[in-house]
């Protein structure tokens, strides 16, 4: 309830707002808060890609610029009924939007300043391409004779109207995303990408769609803007002040926020209104762009992260924590809802396979990390897979998870070939894993952490609040219930493996990967982790379980597979296998820990 209070918050902002331009302000004031608005939707929808999920994009002129086009063009070229213009500039700045980003997410490596670059460029060739062709042409399009629509009293009013609906969409749009599983996608796409993937977030899909989403606000925007300055010309349009004021105004506001950009938006343009008029115009923008530094400098996560900083480390924290059916029994000794099909329906080591691994190859430029590796895990069962350092047993966890493609060879889940299919699917299709060096979405919290995985690789979980209430049950499971509200960077070495844990297990798995979780533990949590894992098992799950720590692998393996160099040397019983020649020469010589 109380998080509704923010989007009726905005929309009765907006109808207070509405009745303003009835009252006859000078047009000074109708074009300051127009301007404020206007920045308001840039800046807002700039930020549901790159604010939420962390790419950074410097393109947002193109887009925006787009919208400028589209609308002049079909307003004063083809006399286009003004507002039938606006629904097609935010579809074609979209459809530019998804064309760049279905290319450019594809490459792994294109984050950080290269996707900022690639975007920037983005611009250079739009405004190539519109300044080359009757679209513009040259001398730039005029609107002078493009009717204003009549929405308010005076033509100012109506556009003052017009960008006031953009921007209550726009904030309501931002303000759903960053509250609904989509958005919290986005946020484990911006902590660590891939872990996000392998929780089954599916990360292409959810880039393209906030992409989508960010450009069509900004044709939005753009093609009101058009009437707005009724003449437009390539130069005004694609230049950097579009992307460099919203890159400024979001991170001053604090991009983790979905009314953080606004803020930002508000502020910088009330200071440039106060200080860049008349004689002091230029003494103004160097005190604007000095208090911009002064911003950042102190306040790196905005205004609203310093808020949010001071009053929690993160949004799930304020809310009271949801409740698991079995809260007030002792942490730790609490079982889990009843899980699903797939489970093993608690029976151990039985005989059916529930995953076969047929010649499965991996290799990194010409080194064979797997060579024609074939195995089956079979449902209920603790498997160990050993091996020397640098045999390749992480691969084939990487490999299996989908985390990397292979080179060659089968991986049958259940029936169904899952080799090469992407991390989400594979997630989906009931694979966990954990990482040998715990990967957690660091700017969320623990709860957080563990609803992710809840909700998209679990039984799809469809809102945050769902997700939450699951991830409860596991983090009480895993005995860090206590640590719900916390950001992972508060735990410490053993409560993170157990959070990789609780992440893994949310999602309802059939197999779960574990990679090494008891390396780098003290005896006393290498004991706890032990019976964690016995009690993951007690409940039917199967278990692949690469691990060092000769002990723990003895007590709890039904069977054991030995990797040397990629390959597969031996598969049996644990003691037999320990105590056949090769594995004792290939591996007990170089570790019996
Ligand atoms: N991304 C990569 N790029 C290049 N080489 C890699 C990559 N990942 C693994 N390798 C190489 O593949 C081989 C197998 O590595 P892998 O990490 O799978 O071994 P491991 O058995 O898990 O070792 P450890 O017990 O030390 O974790 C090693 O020679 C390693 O250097």
């Amino acid at each position: 309830m109380k998080l509704r209070a923010a989007p009726a918050a905005v929309a009765g902002a907006g109808v207070l707002l509405a009745v303003l331009p009835f009252f006859r302000l000078p047009a000074f004031y109708e074009s300051f808060l127009y301007l404020a608005l206007f920045w308001i939707v840039l800046a807002t929808s700039w930020n549901i890609l790159s604010g939420y999920a962390g790419y950074f994009s410097f393109g947002h002129g193109a887009f925006f610029g787009a919208g400028v086009y589209t609308s002049a063009t079909l307003a004063a070229k083809f006399e286009w009924p003004f507002l039938w213009t606006l629904p097609v500039a935010a579809l074609i700045a979209a459809a530019i939007g998804v064309g760049v980003g279905a290319v450019a997410f594809r490459v792994r490596g294109v984050r950080g300043e290269l996707f900022a670059l690639l975007t920037l460029a983005v611009t250079f060739v739009v405004a190539t391409i519109v300044g080359n062709t009757p679209i513009d042409g040259g001398p730039g399009v005029y609107l002078n004779a493009v009717p204003v629509p009549k929405l308010g009293p005076t033509p100012t009013g109506s556009l003052f109207l017009m960008m006031l609906a953009a921007a209550v969409v726009t904030l309501l749009i931002s303000w759903g995303i960053r509250h609904s599983r989509f958005g919290a996608g986005l946020f484990a796409i911006h902590d660590d990408e891939e872990a996000a993937e392998v929780m089954g977030v599916p990360t292409y899909r959810w880039k393209l769609a906030a992409l989508a989403v960010s450009c069509a606000l900004a044709g939005w925007a753009g093609g009101i803007h058009a009437l707005f300055i009724s003449y437009v010309t390539t130069a005004e349009t694609f230049n950097l002040t579009v992307p460099l004021t919203v890159v400024l105004m979001s991170i001053l506001g604090g991009t983790r926020h979905w009314i953080g950009p606004a803020i930002g938006a508000v502020a910088i343009t009330c200071l440039l209104f106060a200080f860049t008029g008349g004689e002091y115009a230029v003494l103004g923008k160097g005190v604007i762009g000095l208090i911009l530094v002064i911003g950042i400098l102190f306040m790196p996560e905005g205004v609203m992260g310093k808020l949010r900083r001071r009053m929690r480390p993160d949004a799930s924290a304020r809310a009271p924590l949801p409740t698991s059916p079995q809260r007030g029994e002792e942490q730790g000794k609490v079982l889990p809802p009843p899980l699903g099909e797939g489970w093993g329906g608690g029976t151990h080591a039985a005989q059916t396979p529930l995953l076969q691994v047929k010649n499965l190859s991996k290799s990194f430029r010409g080194l064979k990390a797997l060579s024609n590796v074939s195995l089956e895990v079979r449902r209920g069962e603790i498997l160990g897979l050993l091996g020397p350092n640098g045999s390749g047993k992480s691969t084939f966890i990487n490999v299996v998870s989908g985390h990397y493609l292979p080179n060659g060879g089968e991986v049958w889940l259940e029936g169904r070939n899952i080799a090469g299919l992407p991390a989400h699917q594979i997630a989906r299709a009931g694979i966990a894993r954990t990482y040998q060096i715990p990967r957690p979405f660091s700017q969320m919290s623990v709860l957080d952490n563990v609803a992710i995985a809840a909700m998209y690789a679990g039984q799809g979980l469809r809102s945050m609040e769902e997700g939450r209430r699951e991830a409860l049950q596991w983090l009480e499971f895993t005995h860090l219930a206590g640590k719900a509200k916390v950001l992972p960077g508060e735990l410490n070495l053993h409560q993170r493996k157990f959070l990789e844990l609780a992440r893994a297990l949310a999602s309802r798995p059939r197999l779960v990967l574990l990679d090494e979780v008891l390396c780098g533990l003290t005896p006393t949590e290498i004991q706890s982790a032990v019976a964690l894992i016995r009690r993951i098992r007690d409940q039917g799950t199967t278990i692949v379980f690469v691990e060092h720590v000769m002990d723990a692998v003895m007590a709890l393996t039904d069977r054991i597979v030995v990797f040397d160099q990629g390959a597969m040397l031996a598969e049996g019983a644990p003691r037999e296998v320990m105590q056949s020649p090769a594995v004792m020469s290939a591996y007990l010589g170089v570790s019996h820990a």
